[in-house]
């Protein structure tokens, strides 16, 4: 059977940082791919400006390039609204019934887990696994596979914080996506 890990996010943008938890989440559990899955609107940051997902999108391809076990899974753009995991979850299993399902999570999204929809069935229909980040706790009251990724402080709210104040990015994020911010705009204001 095909062990497949979901990394779901925002990826506003896609960083360093994401792209080593999924080689080592990849290899450490023996997966067969990694398929980040870009949110329409992140559940928990509703009432924050989010780049459009055509943009994410477009980053997240240039970020995988070159990785044959990586790929994207646009799901979640499919429908309008709050991207619930408990409803993609759903959708998947019966769009890919002989794949086995990973959930990947940082630290602070274990923290955030008691408050998602439909929390206790979520559970019972995937295995989340569950890597650190600095500032969090990777204790829960829900099964957690741990594995244990190199901690790399950078999020993406940091680097558009950067972008904004005119500072290097460099070595956070892949330099074509750096590349294709710089081209489009993003982040400037
Ligand atoms: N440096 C990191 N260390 C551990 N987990 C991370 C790291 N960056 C992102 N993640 C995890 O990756 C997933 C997707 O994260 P997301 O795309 O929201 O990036 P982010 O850097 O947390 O963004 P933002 O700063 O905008 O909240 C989440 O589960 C998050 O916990
Ligand atoms: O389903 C929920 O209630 C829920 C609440 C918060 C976050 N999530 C998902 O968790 C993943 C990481 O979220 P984020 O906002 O850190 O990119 C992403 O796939 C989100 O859609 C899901």
């Amino acid at each position: 059977m095909k062990k497949v890990g979901i990394f779901g996010g925002t990826f506003d943008p896609p960083h360093f940082g994401h792209l080593l938890i999924a080689n080592e989440v990849l290899h450490s559990l023996n997966l067969t791919e990694i398929w980040f899955m870009p949110n329409q609107i992140p559940p928990h940051k509703q009432n924050e400006k989010i780049c459009d997902s055509y943009h994410r999108v477009n980053m997240l391809k240039l970020a995988v390039k070159g990785n044959e076990f990586f790929r994207i899974e646009t799901i979640e753009l499919e429908r309008p609204g709050p991207s619930y995991t408990y409803d993609t979850i759903r959708l998947l299993k019966q769009r890919y019934s002989q794949v086995e399902f990973y959930f990947i999570i940082g630290a602070d999204m274990i923290e955030y887990l008691p408050k998602w929809y439909k929390i206790e069935q979520l559970q019972n229909c995937i295995q989340f696994v569950g890597v650190k980040r600095t500032g969090y706790s990777i204790q829960s009251p829900f099964s957690i596979l741990e594995v244990n990724v190199p901690q790399f402080d950078v999020s993406s709210t940091m680097i558009r914080k950067r972008l904004k104040e005119g500072k290097t990015v460099h070595y956070l994020l892949p330099e074509s996506v750096i590349q294709y911010i710089k081209e489009n705009h993003l982040y400037e204001s």
